[in-house]
Formats: C-alpha cells, structure tokens, sequence
C-alpha cells in the first residue's frame, strides 16, 4: 500500500468515527455556519498581495516533523502580515500533526481565505469545514471519482465555501475538471511516492482552461521560482516547509517576499 492508499483507509475510519459522535445538525449549530466567506478568487488576484498560500504544516510523511514549536496564531498572523493571499492551516492528525482546533484559532485571528488542507472522502468533512471557520476546501484529484468531485464541488459551493482541486497529471486534470471549481493547483509532489519536480507545473499550465485560478503546490523554495510561475499565467503558490522549517515561520516569510 503506498502512502495516499494509508491515509484514505485511515481517513475513512476516522470520518465514520465523527460522523457518529457529532450529528449534521451539531455541526449547523457553529456560529460559523452562517458566516459570509472571503473569495478565494477575490484575494489571490488582489494587486496589493503576494499569491502565497502560506501553509501551517508541523509533520509530513515525507519529512517527519518540521516544526512542533510554534503557535499557530503566530505563524499565520505573520504570514498575512508577510503578504499572504491565503492561509492554508492542515486539520489532518495522524499523519500531519494538525488539528481542527487549528483551523479555528487561525480563523480569530485572520480575515483572509484559509483554506482546510485534509484528505477530504466524504460530503461530512465538507459540511465540518464550514462549521469550524474554512473558506477554501481541497479536492485531490488522486483520491476522488470524477462523480465525487461533482457532487463534493457542488456541496462546497452551496455553503459558499471556494474549491481547489489538486491534481498531478493531465489525466487527472482531464477526467476531474468541471464547473464549480475556482482554482486549480497542480501539486509538485507526487503523493505516492513523494518525489517533487516544478517541471510538472509548467506541463500542465496550458491544459488548464482561462476561467480557474492556476496554482503552484509544494517544493518552492525561491523567490525566482515564484517569478518564473507567474510568467507561465500561475496566481497562487502554495509553501509549506521553506517557511515552517524556520523559527519563525512569519517573518521567513517576510524575508523572502523582499526579493519577490
Ligand atoms: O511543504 P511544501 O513542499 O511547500 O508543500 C506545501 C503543500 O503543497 C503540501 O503540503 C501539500 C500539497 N498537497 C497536499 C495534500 C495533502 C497534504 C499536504 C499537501
């Protein structure tokens, strides 16, 4: 079983495991539930910000733990000081080390997309993603029939939560494009065996169809790299590790966005 194949199996357990402890009608019950969203779309082609997603990651399967010593209230007010056009904030525990408590206490304190970085399998963790303060869900292609990201999207948008859809190849992308996508990010890394080439953004940067936002996930690492991504049309660019493998993750970030 390669890495993606453990992390569905475990997701799907835990899903089921939520599911009976806290009913559809708990989770509506958030004072987030009824809360306007901010538009992806809106924030990442603002003149005035960088394109970061800048992402709050402790732990990865490919690299172990990358910084358990910050608070994520910190890294992710410094990242939107720094620039950031959206906050990315992981909710997977097992393999991550990320909680949904995260996510929330990012949101107190920011008022900008964050997004909710988690294998997503089941309509339930969509409906949760609303109810603990996301404006942005991820759809990885990889894991998901073209019917579930349809149904998966539509629900998003029903909530007015924004969809990015990840994908690595350009079957995926084929198979998996539909409509009520706003963005679509092409992730470096392959996640099964997690070897990471950006060559892989600029393949798929032309088959991406003028109406969705183009992302650039994972192993950025320059600020010229970044450069480069936005003369291929890229407007968003997702980084993880280059900043939370520092101290502090905020102002890393705010040294590199001085060469940008
Ligand atoms: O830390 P990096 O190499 O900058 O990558 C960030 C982000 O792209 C990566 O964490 C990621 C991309 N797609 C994912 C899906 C699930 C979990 C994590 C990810």
């Amino acid at each position: 079983m390669n890495i993606l194949d453990k992390i569905v199996a475990h997701k799907k357990s835990e899903v089921a495991a939520a599911k009976k402890r806290f009913s559809y009608m708990f989770l509506e019950e958030s004072e987030y539930f009824t809360c306007p969203t901010h538009s992806f779309k809106e924030f990442l082609t603002a003149p005035d910000r960088t394109g970061i997603i800048a992402e709050f990651k402790r732990k990865s399967p490919s690299k172990g733990v990358i910084n358990d010593d910050v608070k994520v209230e910190d890294v992710t007010m410094g990242y939107n000081a720094a620039g950031a056009s959206a906050l990315s904030v992981l909710t997977d525990n097992h393999f991550f080390m990320g909680r949904k408590r995260d996510l929330t206490k990012a949101r107190l304190v920011n008022q900008i997309p964050l997004l909710r970085k988690d294998f997503m399998i089941d309509e339930y963790q969509i409906v949760e993603a609303k109810a603990i303060g996301a404006d942005v869900i991820l759809l990885i292609a990889a894991i998901l029939s073209p019917e579930q990201i349809r149904t998966f999207a539509a629900l998003a948008k029903s909530l007015g939560l924004s969809v990015l859809l990840e994908v690595h190849n350009l079957e995926e992308l084929e198979r998996s494009i539909e409509s009520n996508l706003d963005a679509i990010g092409v992730n470096n890394r392959n996640l099964a065996d997690f070897t990471v080439s950006v060559e892989t953004s600029y393949q798929l940067a032309k088959h991406i169809p003028e109406e969705f936002l183009k992302i650039s996930e994972s192993a950025i690492s320059n600020p010229q790299t970044i450069k480069e991504l936005k003369q291929a049309g890229f407007n968003g660019f997702l980084i993880g590790e280059n900043f939370m493998k520092e101290a502090d993750p905020g102002k890393a970030m705010a040294e590199f966005v001085k060469e940008l």
